[in-house]
């Protein structure tokens, strides 16, 4: 969790807990400490910093009622009564109270921007002058230099005990490190080099052990510098839905200032002249300030909602799109998957010694930094007590490196006496290509033990050799991984929500299969290179679908980037997390349940609160057309439905109404209605009936109770 949000709860933490537990988040109430009305008194100052004009022109609607309360203000300067004053003071509070709503949703943000500026580092970084793989820690070369003037590119060794000075990936060793500057946990997590846990986040402290890290942030844009921004609002930017919103606005409020204008020489032809205060009442009942006044708080709030549960959203477009997803891209290691997927046993052909199989296999393997080649070797010690082949023999070697387009990896020896021989291992049908390329002869062992591991779920690894006695195929390493508890349920869950799971995954079209199955995904992609994830993405969102994607990989970052929402762990690698438009915290793939509910319910409540707003102008006509014209039209005396008490106290009390409505909404503004799994359409129809039907009755009820109370004041009555 973010640090300085006390009222946060921990969350689920796979990453820690070894396994994706079942999130309870999703039924965890927003927390109660969300909005307390102690919030409303303390950020009332800035609420009347927020009376600038500047500031003020950026809402039209806010605008034209601080327009006319300068109005209003003025006249009753040069003719002052009671009524005038009173309309003019309720018309700067409407706009003090809508500056308060935006306020209130800014002001827990900033709390926690001053919490995380503390993390950010001012500390001294050791540079390496060179690196490269095998370089000796203990003599290499450093400089020290301040963290402010790393590059990225730059090669920086950490050690136990030190904050790491920026944000990079680790790029040799392990190590435990503490994240709880950024993320609250004080969990240590494991960062390591080679994998999709190498990324790590400047301002964190390195706990055990000592790292080299390639850094990737350029000073002043680290992930540090983008939270606060993020929780501040500084980089808040209104998303297309809010545009497209306030322009409807817009237009509604240049109509009503146009009908306004309009009414005053037709009432002064039928004698029935307007005093200034009366018309600018009528105008700002006319126009939406509810949902003017509240709309930029509840975008804000809904961002400040998936803070509380560990997402940084980058743009408050993601988080509307996560609203309406359709489909949602999962890859399996490490995802639907522990991701520690390790080798677990060497399964040779026919003819092949095992003892000579794992030799092969830790060779293809000495330089493979990912989890799966470090667990080779530590099989092939563990199993046959191998031991890391003598140094001088291996200076000619030339390491191949896996690749997810490659699939496969290697080395390439040359001996002293100039014999070459190469080793591979990888994926059952590339290792197959290349022996046959060099024109050797494949067992039919090698795809029927390689389907066999597959169908169980395991991934196969075919070890191949190249040398004096040709290409041929060893045997094969059985790589094990456990699907994540409780993935299954969390997968119905989104079934029920109308989302779509599809498992994307680079293993072979069996592993696939039984992994998909166990998970109960709806659908699997095997074999998929970058590429095959981005065009995924790209087809069904031509099909006219919102596609969410987690990933944690480098091959991810495209599928990221392309995603409508893309959510990246934060354990994954610093090109994942720099693709994504959003980055989970926790690391747990499942949040994305979450995230969904929360755009939706920024959805709902957004329209609920437009039609609340709408609605509710409805009984402010009826309290102030009777008024402004029942001297001349005794019969309009009729609509006064309401039996309100003179003309004054009923325009009074509208305009405290229009006011007071504001201030009642923001709780509902700041912790968002209730979601529930539903239809859209049920939504929709719920809160047409609940909330145009409050907005409809409520202030009838509201504004005839203000008047009894204003009839009293002497002046009004
Ligand atoms: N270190 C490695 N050396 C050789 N081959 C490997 C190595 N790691 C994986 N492979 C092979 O490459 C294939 C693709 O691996 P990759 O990591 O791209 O996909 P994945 O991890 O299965 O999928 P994803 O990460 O998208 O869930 C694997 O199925 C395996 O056959
Ligand atoms: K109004
Ligand atoms: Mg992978």
């Amino acid at each position: 969790m973010l640090p300085a949000a006390p009222e946060q709860t921990p969350s689920a933490h796979p990453e820690r807990a070894g396994r994706a537990r079942p999130a309870r988040g999703a039924r965890r109430r927003a927390p109660s400490g969300l909005f307390e009305p102690a919030q409303l008194v303390r950020s009332l100052p800035e609420a009347l910093h927020k009376l600038h004009p500047r500031v003020l022109v950026k809402n039209p609607v806010l605008f034209v009622v601080s327009a006319g309360a300068a109005l209003t203000t003025l006249s009753a300067l040069l003719h002052p009564d009671v009524f005038t004053w009173v309309i003019s003071l309720w018309l700067w509070l409407t706009v003090v109270f809508a500056n308060l709503a935006e306020a209130v949703a800014e002001g827990r943000g900033k709390a926690q921007a001053r919490a995380l500026r503390r993390a950010r580092t001012d500390t001294v970084a050791l540079r390496l002058e060179h690196w490269s793989y095998g370089t000796n820690l203990a003599t290499a070369r450093t400089e020290a230099v301040a963290a402010t003037d790393l590059k990225p590119l730059d090669v920086v060794l950490v050690a136990a005990g030190e904050l790491i000075p920026a944000d990079g990936d680790v790029i040799d060793g392990v190590a435990a490190v503490d994240e709880s500057a950024v993320t609250g946990e004080s969990a240590p997590v494991i960062r390591e080099a080679g994998g999709d846990r190498s990324g790590v986040t400047g301002g964190t402290t390195v706990l055990s052990d000592r790292i080299v890290v390639r850094v990737s942030a350029r000073p002043g844009h680290s992930f540090l510098d983008r939270m606060i921004a993020l929780v501040e609002g500084a980089s808040r930017q209104k998303t297309p839905n809010e545009i497209a919103l306030n322009i409807l606005l817009a237009s509604l409020t240049i109509v009503f200032v146009l009908v306004v204008v309009a009414l005053q020489p037709m009432g002064a032809y039928a004698g029935a002249a307007q005093s200034t205060t009366v018309l600018v009442a009528l105008l700002v009942t006319l126009i939406p300030t509810t949902i003017g006044a509240l709309l930029s708080a509840i975008g804000i709030a809904g961002m400040d909602r998936l803070v509380q549960r560990n997402v940084l959203a980058m743009s408050g477009r993601a988080v509307e799109a996560a609203g309406d997803v359709n489909t949602l891209l999962l890859d399996k290691t490490g995802t639907i998957t522990l991701g520690n997927r390790e080798a677990a046993a060497f399964v040779p052909m026919p003819g092949v010694r095992e003892a000579h199989l794992a030799e092969a296999a830790q060779l293809s393997s000495l330089a493979d930094e990912t989890p799966e080649g470090r667990s080779v070797v530590v099989l092939a010690k563990n199993r046959h007590g191998l031991r890391t082949p003598d140094q001088g023999a291996l200076t000619n070697a030339h390491w191949v490196a896996f690749s997810a387009q490659t699939r496969m990896s290697g080395v390439d020896l040359r001996w002293p006496n100039g014999a070459v021989c190469a080793v591979r291992k990888g994926a059952a049908g590339q290792v197959i290509e290349w022996v046959r390329r060099y024109g050797g002869q494949v067992p039919p062992e090698a795809q029927r033990y390689s389907d066999a591991v597959a169908a169980g779920g395991g991934t196969p690894l075919l070890v191949a050799v190249h040398d004096w006695d040709g290409p041929r195929v060893l045997g094969l390493i059985h790589l094990k991984d456990v699907v994540k508890d409780g993935i299954r349920e969390r997968f119905a869950e989104l079934r029920r929500m109308g989302i779509r799971t599809v498992m994307i995954t680079g293993d072979n079209p069996l592993t696939a299969r039984a992994i998909a199955q166990e998970a109960g995904v709806d659908d699997y992609l095997a074999e998929a290179t970058p590429e095959d994830k981005l065009a995924l993405i790209r087809r069904e969102q031509e099909g006219g679908k919102l596609v969410a994607m987690t990933g944690d990989g480098t091959n991810d970052a495209p599928a990221l980037a392309q995603a409508d929402v893309g959510v990246a762990m934060n354990t994954g690698t610093s090109a994942a997390k720099e693709a994504g438009n959003m980055v989970d915290l926790d690391s747990n793939p499942t949040k994305l349940i979450e995230i969904v509910e929360i755009g939706k319910q920024l959805l709902i409540t957004r329209g609920a609160l437009t039609t609340f707003s709408i609605t509710n102008d409805v009984a402010k006509y009826f309290a102030i057309i009777p008024a402004m014209f029942a001297g001349t039209y005794p019969g309009l005396r009729s609509l006064n439905v309401m039996g309100l008490h003179s003309p004054t106290s009923a325009i009074t009390s509208a305009i405290i109404f229009n006011a007071l409505i504001i201030v009642a909404l923001i709780p509902l503004a700041l912790r968002g209605v209730r979601y529930t799994p539903a239809s859209a359409h049920d939504l929709l129809r719920r809160n047409l009936l609940v909330y145009g039907l409050g907005g409809l009755v409520l202030p009838f009820v509201g504004i005839k109770v203000i008047d009894l109370a204003v009839s009293q004041v002497p002046g009004l009555g």
